[in-house]
């Protein structure tokens, strides 16, 4: 179980990032954060790998207070807690497979690692996993070669090799297209659900929120004005969250199957 108590952020600039934040998110939902640009959700989520330190207040990760963890204790951390990005992240020049098996850092020595000197389990777990993003076929072409959609697929693959608990993923889809946002998502939500990992997912087009979640949190002005399972959410729910009517521009659509 993932705990905010009473979490705020002030950025060093003074502006206030988080304001008071009380959640629990329970093991294996697939919670899906909305709010306007600037509303907070990059700061709640990266709060919870420390890519941000909150300025008060607890995070309570399987009851251990993350805030107070030491560079140990946080290299550990995020290993269980896998991050997605919305640029995919991935090492352009090398091949899809290593990029995958980087998942493995955390568990593997490092000087190993460095040395592309990978268990064979390794390997065939690896490749296990970008089968089941399909994507199997690709794993010895260079990462730079994929589509967006590909490149994305590939860093799901590579966060299940690293065998986390809980999953973050700051806009995944953002830079995507309508139809192969969808295929991302449904991947995302799938092997999420067949491995039973707590999914935390910012997203900012309000149908994608209402196909993919299981629970919705809004935020507004770094405070959680909604927080509910997707069965209330009502686009009266999104209006109260964004502060102003839904738009076109709030809606991807694009979901032909
Ligand atoms: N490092 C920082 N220093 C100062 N202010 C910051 C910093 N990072 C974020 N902020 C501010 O904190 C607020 C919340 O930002 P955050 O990125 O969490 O919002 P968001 O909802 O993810 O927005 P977006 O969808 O645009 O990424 C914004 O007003 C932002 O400008």
């Amino acid at each position: 179980m993932i705990e905010f108590k009473n979490v705020s952020l002030k950025y060093p600039n003074g502006h206030q990032g988080l304001k008071n934040i009380n959640l629990k998110i329970n093991d294996g939902e697939f919670v899906v954060i909305v709010g306007m640009s600037g509303a907070g959700k990059s700061s709640l989520i990266r709060s919870i790998n420390r890519m941000v330190t909150p300025t008060e207040g607890k995070i309570l990760v399987d009851d251990q207070d993350i805030i107070t963890f030491n560079e140990k204790k946080l290299r550990k951390l995020r290993t269980e807690v896998g991050m997605i990005f919305q640029s995919y992240n991935l090492v352009k020049r090398m091949s899809v497979l290593r990029n995958v098996l980087a998942g493995r850092l955390g568990h593997t020595g490092t000087i190993r690692s460095m040395l592309g000197l990978f268990p064979q389990k390794d390997i065939q777990f690896a490749l296990d996993n970008l089968d089941r993003v399909s994507i199997h076929e690709k794993a010895y072409t260079r990462a730079d070669q994929l589509s967006g959609g590909q490149q994305q697929r590939v860093s799901i693959a590579r966060v299940l090799t690293q065998q986390p608990k809980v999953i973050l993923a700051d806009e995944p889809v953002a830079s995507l297209d309508p139809p192969t946002s969808h295929k991302v998502m449904k991947d995302l939500k799938r092997v999420s659900r067949e491995d039973n990992l707590t999914t935390i997912v910012n997203l900012h087009f309000i149908d994608m929120a209402q196909e993919y979640a299981d629970r919705i949190i809004g935020l507004r002005d770094g405070e959680v004005v909604f927080d509910g399972p997707i069965d209330q959410v009502t686009e009266k729910t999104f209006e109260e969250i964004y502060g102003r009517p839904i738009k076109e521009d709030d809606l991807l659509g694009g979901d032909d199957d």
